[in-house]
């Protein structure tokens, strides 16, 4: 049967020791346990089924994530599953609901933003899923734009409660996850008012439906806004619409950590930052560049499974068709997809460590890290999302018609992922963010200020706008100092370039209106550099394993030529390359092809994700994809009858010409 013999071949081939290769995916042998494990957990049970989701109608479906979110609670409370375990049991069910906001926001702004006395009175009502919360910030009028909110939180002094109130149709809250029909309370973000004086967008908490009825309480207005894009997908999630009509909450439900409010009603400011209120987002921008590898390695597995026993053309003497991955440009789609996703993983996991080292520098109020954690969470939530959102569809393509088919699992996959896009900031709008700390950071150079953490390069100016790549033959492309001066030399240069054409604007906001497209640019380079030296500082680590580190340097030599020959323009336009080099890059690029090629199944075995993880006919362990392509399509409810229903009011007419008899 071609599909089993051929990725048995395949995986014979392999150069390398998949099992290390596991553990350095995962990220340590403890994460590898786990994630195997309690991916499996979930596989073996029949609730956490998820083959008829894009067949279920909108209730039904609803109700179906119900009952696997109640499901998944139970069992967590049973098994006493640990945290970490608890949150990698959420993520194998792989289905978008309203705990993910629960656990992913709504607890996380309470720890960030509340004092200890809110922290004390509300997280372990929500750790034990006494209440149910959600994350209620963006308005039918205002989203990217959270200084333009309008709801109102007006303190009341006579009773010491605040006023929360949707004084238009605009400042309706829209969109938050699980707000539509589940959760019971809300952070819910609005300008604070005290004595008809504005005091900027702040957090409270709001109680939103009656804890014994599930009824909304007096004054709230609250419903779903209704189906989102594809089937199946997203629409697990009730992302709800929310009204106040002067609904009163005590004063100590307002979040207070950054700023409190006292029974006289006097604004008392805290020694952290006013910015700690975007607090929530950084943390959730951090997280999502995780689970953008997760995302791009599964359509990147489905997609190279199934082109290893895809057979197209090329008769072979033994009579035996090509497999599609031995095309070059299958290989040069495929591959730099593949390179993505393990730096993803490897950036994720940097940022990840970068969030954490910047909350305890908080924790002792150190907040000199705060704006370089703004700017690379931001700039790498666009990168990593945009690219994957694309990653996704490319792989799609790469499985040709089959891929188009729901049973692929690549339709629902990218119509769940898109939003990464949009939700969590909007990717133009936070790369915006970056290109302003850069031209900041480039304003401040030799002030005696000097460029911190990942702009660290940008002290070296001088030398970065004049160098010249030393590249002279193909394999001079693999030497990582050769890759990261390129990248930082591009990266410098679009920065100053910038920098130097909005100076010539006496208004600098108007400047950098007009300049915005390329100030995105500019942005682009610098995430994508910060991606290409993290991969390389990943392999200055120790890597057990035959064979392990070898491949990872392939994956990362691949991805920063593949970035590199796609900018091409930016390389050459800034004088960093010459045409010249950049066609010896290109070659290199190739040679680097082949020598994924053979490892390319077990590359993707190292993700180590279940059938049931996957949900695709294409991308099952075992290869066999054509049988399971024909179960599958007997199983749609329209093979339920041979003769359609509809055919004797619309079919047959036609056949018997009837319906041209009535009209003439
Ligand atoms: C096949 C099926 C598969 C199923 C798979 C299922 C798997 C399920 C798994 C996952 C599901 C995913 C779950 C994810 C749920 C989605 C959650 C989405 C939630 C949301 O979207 S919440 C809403 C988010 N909203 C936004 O992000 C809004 C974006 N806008 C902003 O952030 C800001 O308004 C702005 C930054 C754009 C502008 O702010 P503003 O104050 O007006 O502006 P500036 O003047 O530019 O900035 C002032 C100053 O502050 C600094 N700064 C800005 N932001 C921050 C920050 N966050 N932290 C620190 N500092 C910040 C800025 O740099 C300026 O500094 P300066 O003055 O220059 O020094
Ligand atoms: C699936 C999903 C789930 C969500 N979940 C939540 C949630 O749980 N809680 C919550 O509060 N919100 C949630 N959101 C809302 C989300 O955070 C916002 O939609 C997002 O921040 C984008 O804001 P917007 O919709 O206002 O886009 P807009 O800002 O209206 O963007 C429209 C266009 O304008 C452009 N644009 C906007 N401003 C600028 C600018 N300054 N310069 C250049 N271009 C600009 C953008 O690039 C975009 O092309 C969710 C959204 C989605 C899609």
């Amino acid at each position: 049967m071609a599909g089993f013999d051929d990725l048995a071949s395949e995986r014979s081939k392999a150069q390398f020791d998949v099992e290390e290769m596991k553990v350095i995916w995962a990220g340590s042998r403890h994460t590898l346990e786990v994630s195997d494990r309690i991916s499996r957990l979930v596989a073996n049970d029949p609730v956490f089924r998820k083959d008829t989701r894009t067949m279920l109608s909108r209730k039904d479906l609803f109700k179906n994530t119900l009952r696997k979110a109640a499901h998944a609670w139970k069992r967590i409370i049973e098994l006493r599953l640990s945290e970490e375990e608890a949150a990698e049991l959420r993520f194998y069910v792989d289905e978008p609901a309203f705990m993910d906001l629960h656990w992913g926001m709504f607890i996380p702004t309470i720890k960030g933003q509340g004092t200890e006395e809110q922290q004390q009175k509300w997280l372990p009502l929500a750790y034990k899923m006494k209440i149910i919360g959600c994350y209620a910030q963006t308005e039918l009028g205002h989203g990217s734009n959270v200084q333009g909110l309008e709801t109102t939180a007006t303190f009341d002094p006579q009773t010491d409660e605040f006023i929360i109130h949707s004084p238009t149709l605009t400042s309706s809250k829209w969109w938050p996850g699980g707000l539509g029909k589940v959760s019971t309370h809300a952070v819910v973000y609005g300008r604070l008012i005290i004595d008809s004086k504005d005091y900027g967008v702040n957090g409270f908490i709001v109680q939103l439906r009656s804890l014994d009825d599930h009824l909304p309480l007096p004054g709230i207005t609250i419903g779903d806004i209704g189906m989102k894009f594809g089937s199946g997908a997203y629409n697990t999630m009730d992302n709800g619409v929310l009204r106040f009509d002067h609904v009163r909450i005590p004063r100590d439900q307002m979040l207070m950590r950054v700023s409190q409010v006292t029974r006289e009603g006097k604004l008392v400011q805290s020694n952290v930052p006013w910015q700690l209120v975007y607090g929530t987002m950084v943390y959730v921008r951090q997280k999502i560049v995780s689970d953008a590898s997760c995302a791009l390695s599964r359509a990147v597995c489905i997609a190279t499974r199934y082109s290893a026993v895809r057979r197209q053309f090329g008769l072979q003497s033994n009579g035996i068709e090509t497999q599609v991955i031995d095309y070059k440009t299958q290989q040069s789609r495929l591959f730099p997809l593949l390179a993505s996703a393990y730096a993803f993983r490897f950036v994720g996991e940097w940022l990840k460590w970068l969030y954490m080292d910047v909350n305890q520098r908080l924790q002792a109020s150190d907040f000199s890290t705060l704006p370089e954690a703004h700017a690379c969470t931001a700039g790498l939530k666009s990168l990593t999302t945009s690219a994957t959102a694309d990653g996704i569809e490319e792989c799609r393509k790469l499985c040709g018609g089959h891929g188009y088919l729901c049973s692929s699992g690549l339709p629902e996959l990218f119509a769940v992922y898109i939003p990464a896009c949009t939700y969590e900031g909007d990717n133009i709008v936070l790369l915006l963010q970056v290109a302003r700390f850069l031209i900041k950071t480039v304003s401040q150079l030799g002030s005696g200020k000097e460029p911190v953490g990942t702009t660290v390069y940008m002290g070296r100016v001088e030398q970065l706008m004049q160098c010249h790549c030393a590249v002279q033959k193909a394999e001079d492309w693999l030497k990582p100092s050769v890759i990261l001066e390129a990248f930082e030399a591009r990266s410098m240069r679009m920065s100053v370039a910038s920098a130097q054409n909005l100076a010539k604007f006496d208004n600098q906001e108007e400047g950098f209106l007009e300049l915005s497209a390329d100030l995105v640019q500019a942005a682009v380079a610098h995430c994508q550099l910060i991606v290409v030296s993290k991969f390389i500082e990943k392999l200055q680590q120790d890597i057990p394993g035959k064979g392990v580190k070898g491949q990872l340097e392939a994956l990362c030599n691949i991805y920063a030529l593949f970035i590199l020959h796609k900018h091409l323009g930016d390389f050459l336009s800034t004088g960093c390359i010459t045409p010249k080099q950049a066609s010896l890059a290109n070659a290199q690029l190739r040679s680097l092809y082949s020598q994924v090629r053979p490892n390319a199944i077990a590359l993707v075995d190292a993700f180590n994700y279940t059938d049931h993880y996957l949900s695709s006919v294409l991308g099952r362990y075992d290869g066999n994809v054509y049988p399971k392509l024909y179960e599958e399509a007997w199983k749609d409810p329209l093979n339920d009858s041979v003769v359609p229903d509809g055919y004797q009011e619309y079919i047959q007419p036609i056949l018997k010409q009837q319906l041209r008899n009535a009209r003439l």
